[in-house]
């Protein structure tokens, strides 16, 4: 199956892994690597004054428009999305289309211990076992859409990495 795929999009909640196990990805296959939130932030500006300036509507058209021409690019390449551009319908139609779409799951306590220290994440911040909590609440079924799930909540970085290359080489 591999070799069919030009594109592994990585999705999930905020915390999962999917800037992290992307670069594993990337560098396993020697394929190129993007991250959907860097590419924001070398273009337009850092995620939480996007959201200051342009509330989260602005940063999710802003976002849509980088995850679309990130799928639409002839390359062979791992992208790592942010965790809510699952939200847009037009997203998922858009990665689906375009690649091979794994989810990647962990349970609200890892999630929480994973993010607490980076301040970099607008929709956590304050309350933000609150709000971990409650956003997934929010999208339990966001991420129903991919064609594989794979939870790391007990998984290391570079495990989650080798299961879903052996994955997609069933
Ligand atoms: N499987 C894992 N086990 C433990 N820590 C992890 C795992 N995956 C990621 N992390 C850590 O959790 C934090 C968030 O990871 P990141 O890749 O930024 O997640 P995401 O891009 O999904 O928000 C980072 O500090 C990262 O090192
Ligand atoms: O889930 C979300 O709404 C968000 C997830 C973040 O990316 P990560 O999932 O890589 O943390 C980033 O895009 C922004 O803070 C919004
Ligand atoms: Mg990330």
């Amino acid at each position: 199956m591999e070799q069919r795929i030009s594109k592994i999009i990585l999705v999930g909640f905020m915390g999962t892994g999917k800037s992290t196990v992307s670069r594993l990805l990337a560098e396993q296959l020697g394929w190129s690597r993007y991250d959907s939130d860097e590419v924001i932030e070398e273009t337009e500006g850092t995620i939480s004054v996007l959201f200051d300036t342009h509330g989260e509507s602005g940063f999710r058209n802003i976002e849509s428009k980088v995850l679309v021409s990130l799928l639409e690019s002839e390359e062979r390449s791992i992208i790592a999305t942010g965790g809510g551009c699952v939200l847009m319908e037009q997203n998922r139609e858009a990665m689906l289309k375009h690649g091979f779409v794994v989810a990647l799951t962990a349970d609200a306590g890892h999630i929480i211990e994973r993010v607490k220290a980076d301040t970099s994440r607008p929709l956590l911040q304050g309350d933000i076992a609150g709000n971990v909590h409650r956003i997934m609440e929010q999208r339990k079924h966001a991420y129903d859409f991919a064609h594989l799930r794979l939870d790391t909540t007990s998984l290391s970085p570079q495990d989650a990495a080798d299961m879903i290359i052996q994955a997609l080489q069933k």
